[in-house]
């Protein structure tokens, strides 16, 4: 269990750099960010939470009380994500986050987005994401970049 940096912490102000070596410190690193969402009970985790300033998020939707249909997926590991393209479109729907214990907020999101990273392996993934797993990468993404919901507030 990683302690996690909550709101005014300087790392979650910072923009993360880019990851180099996969080598087996970042598999841990990831197993060790996945127990910790997974006991705060969250959809997602940023490694600047955790006090690594590198570009690496993992996200695991999940039905929950507020997206009762949001898909289940297996937790995925997202390295060096690039948002290729982001939908006119964009929804309004409430967030959280594990560095803002408590807070509920409404953030507006491109309703779908096409996506490009690496996986804990290094390959490279490619893919159109929309509904509450697209708001979650761009949620995460945004962490990478610096930014917490306090900066998306409407
Ligand atoms: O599971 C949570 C707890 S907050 C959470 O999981 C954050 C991720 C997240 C929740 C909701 C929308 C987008 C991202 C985790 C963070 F802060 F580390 F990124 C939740 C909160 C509000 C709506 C739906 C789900
Ligand atoms: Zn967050």
């Amino acid at each position: 269990m990683l302690a996690i940096a909550t709101y005014g912490e300087r790392i979650l102000g910072q923009a993360a750099q880019p990851v180099q070596l996969f080598d087996e410190p970042l598999a841990a690193l990831a197993e060790k960010m996945l127990d910790t969402m997974k006991l705060a009970q969250g959809v997602g985790i940023a490694a600047p939470q955790v006090g690594q300033g590198i570009r690496l998020f993992i996200m695991a939707s999940h039905p929950n009380d507020r997206y009762p249909d949001a898909p289940l997926m297996a937790p995925q590991v997202v390295i060096n994500p690039q948002i290729l393209q982001r939908s006119g479109k964009m929804l309004t729907g409430e967030e959280g986050c594990l560095s803002l214990p408590g807070e509920r907020v409404q953030i507006l999101r491109h309703e779908s987005i096409e996506v490009r990273y690496q996986d804990l392996s290094g390959e490279w993934q490619q893919e159109w994401l929309q509904g509450f797993v697209a708001r979650i990468f761009q949620h995460e993404y945004d962490h990478l970049e610096g930014l917490t919901l306090v900066e998306r507030l409407e």
